[in-house]
């Protein structure tokens, strides 16, 4: 049985604009035991997929499971099953961190639980916190705790929604330290994330969205393989022809085109020479995740665009 299924899963928002399709028809499995990583741009629908298997949002279609359990008609099992780290930083200011831990488990109906939240508070860095008020804590204190609360039932299936937004390297390090530790005695781990360094150390697979839709879901080692194997990197003040423009990552003065080998280098700077253009502090580097899912995203979005041109013609 996987730990995590979706079927179908579609959502629609209602807004002032008219619908918007966050979700469209989205479908995997995520298995046992798995690091997972679900990867996009912003607003790809990824916090709303995880909305749908928190049971926090209603799918508009399809059906998601938690071992088995359906997020709808069999909530408090699937909920039982997942542990959730919101992005939203969310808290009771009222309460010490050991209170708020005790409480949470209380909720999920678990008595005599100081071992394992002793354990939560020692391996997150928190044990000089126990007794400290939430709202004296500070924002990557806070994001601890959250980490702790979502995992004080031992939920077979940990769900991280940019766990590392914004916090320090320490807090980073002893995150994934401690996620890595759990995953490896079983529990399975599904990361979002916009840090593509980090998804590649520890996921072994991927998904990518892009506007509700997977445009890739592989293994991280094949999504790899997928990438042009070298990228041209360059300093322009000046435009570029059209072709490569299209094709280029540009970031203010630097362009960066994938160029597989030297004939396909020479090509290009071929090209910006004949339009008359500069390329200076010209380098070569391997490719990585980032250079894949761009492809992948600009391939998609040209799709998509496509099919919305067809459907105004027709
Ligand atoms: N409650 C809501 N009402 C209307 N639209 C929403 C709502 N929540 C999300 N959306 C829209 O749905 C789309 C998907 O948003 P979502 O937050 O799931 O994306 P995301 O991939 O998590 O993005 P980010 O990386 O920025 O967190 C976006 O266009 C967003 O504006």
């Amino acid at each position: 049985m996987p730990a995590v299924s979706f079927q179908n899963i579609s959502k629609t928002y209602a807004t002032p604009k008219g619908e918007l399709q966050a979700l469209r028809s989205v479908s995997f499995d995520i298995e046992q035991g798995e690091f997972f990583g679900l990867l996009g741009p912003n607003g790809a629908g990824k916090t709303t997929l995880i909305s749908v298997l928190a049971g926090l949002a209603k799918a508009t279609g399809g059906t998601a499971r938690v071992h088995g359990h359906d997020v709808q008609t069999d909530y408090q099992a699937a909920r039982r099953a997942l542990g959730v780290v919101p992005q939203e930083l969310v808290f009771d200011p009222f309460f010490t961190v050991r209170e708020a831990l005790r409480f949470q488990s209380g909720y999920f109906g678990i008595q005599k639980n100081g071992a394992w939240i002793d354990e939560l508070l020692h391996s997150l860095g928190l044990t000089d916190k126990a007794s400290a008020n939430m709202r004296q804590l500070s924002g990557g204190m806070k994001r601890r705790v959250l980490v702790a609360l979502a995992l004080v039932h031992k939920p077979q299936v940990i769900v991280l929604d940019e766990p590392t937004a914004g916090v320090d390297v320490e807090l980073r390090q002893t995150l994934w330290q401690f996620v890595s530790q759990l995953n490896k005695q079983g529990s399975t781990v599904l990361l979002t994330t916009h840090y593509l360094e980090e998804a590649e150390a520890l996921c072994g697979r991927l998904a990518l969205l892009n506007r509700g839709e997977v445009v890739a879901l592989d293994r991280t080692s094949q999504l790899l393989k997928r990438a042009a194997s070298n990228i041209l990197r360059f300093k322009t003040d000046d435009v570029l022809p059209a072709e490569l423009a299209a094709q280029a990552r540009i970031t203010g003065r630097v362009v960066q085109l994938p160029a597989n080998d030297a004939l396909a280098v020479e090509r290009i700077l071929a090209q910006v020479r004949e339009a008359g253009a500069s390329a200076d502090d010209i380098e070569i580097r391997k490719a990585d995740l980032e250079d894949v899912f761009l492809e992948l995203i600009q391939g998609s979005n040209a799709a998509q665009s496509a099919k919305t041109a067809q459907g105004a013609a027709a």
